[in-house]
């Protein structure tokens, strides 16, 4: 079967996937997986960040892609999204869940509390936002860019973890590599009003919707950004990743089991997106 992105799904069956993990800053391994394989896989775009892992959790089929590849040497504005995304659609993927440390722009969402944002604004400016260059010319709606089902799924097992939790929440994806400025980073707070910010959502999400994969976004709060007294640091955020990261697998360990193949159509038409879409 071909799809919209020339994707010929004849995958052999050991290393076909239904739920894909993108572990971001602090999660580069697979270690939830059993029955581990490590799959390289080739896409039009170039290599994806590393070798994905193929394996299963409580017997459900899952890949494993650390975005900033193992030793995190890809910075957030050289990942390639496109081979990312491509990679795990060509795997049978349907439901991605991204990992991320996120900043935080909020009184209420405090370091090692986790948000599962619902919108998001975009500052990047340099990355390839499309798998649609031409002469197919897509315009995906970003209205609601995360996947409900899949965003209620994993705010109820955070919830039922005994994880502080947001639901909703607007992030705001910066270019980086570089911090915001303390101006910026007002700007970003009080008068776009966001909630969480990273440099890593974007395109990651708008590629997920075009590839018409369910992708929510797990973000574990690690830093206040610069609006607190004490700016945020790279040093702050792997020190308060790694002091939660073992919350993160264990929602992932949770969720999963209980995804379904098919959601109901009210809570996600993710593999619809491009119904609208295509000029
Ligand atoms: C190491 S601090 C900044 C870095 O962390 C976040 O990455 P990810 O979303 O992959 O967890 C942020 O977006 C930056 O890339
Ligand atoms: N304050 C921050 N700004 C951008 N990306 C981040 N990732 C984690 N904290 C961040």
């Amino acid at each position: 079967m071909v799809n919209r992105l020339g994707i010929t799904l004849t995958v052999p069956k050991d290393v076909k996937a239904h739920v894909g993990i993108i572990g971001g800053s602090g999660l580069y391994k697979a270690d939830i997986i059993e029955n581990p394989k490590e799959v390289k896989v080739f896409t039009p775009y170039g290599e994806p960040s590393d070798y994905i892992t193929v394996g299963e959790i409580k017997g459900v089929k899952v890949a494993f892609l650390p975005r900033h590849g193992k030793g995190h040497r890809y910075p957030p504005h050289k990942v390639n999204y496109r081979a990312n995304i491509w990679a795990l659609k060509s795997l049978g993927i349907k439901h991605v869940i991204s990992v991320s440390a996120v900043g935080s722009l909020n009184e209420n969402m405090k370091p090692g509390d986790f948000v599962i944002p619902d919108q998001f604004i975009d500052m990047t400016k340099l990355r390839n936002y499309t798998f649609f260059d031409g002469p197919t010319t897509v315009h995906v709606s970003m209205a609601d860019p995360f996947c409900k089902y899949l965003s209620k799924k994993l705010y109820e097992s955070s919830k039922s973890l005994g994880y502080t939790s947001h639901f909703g929440g607007t992030y705001i994806c910066i270019e980086g590599p570089r911090f915001s400025t303390r101006a910026e980073s007002r700007v970003w707070k009080e008068v776009f009003k966001a909630d969480i910010i990273g440099m890593t959502l974007v395109p990651e999400v708008n590629l997920a919707c075009e590839a018409q994969l369910c992708y929510s976004t797990l973000a574990m709060v690690t830093d206040y950004d610069v609006w607190a007294e004490k700016p945020v640091t790279a040093v702050e955020v792997e020190r308060v990743m790694n002091q939660n990261i073992e919350r993160a697998r264990k929602i992932l360990y949770d969720v999963i089991p209980k995804l379904s193949e098919n959601p109901i159509e009210e809570e996600c038409s993710c593999c619809k997106a491009l119904e609208h879409a295509i000029q």
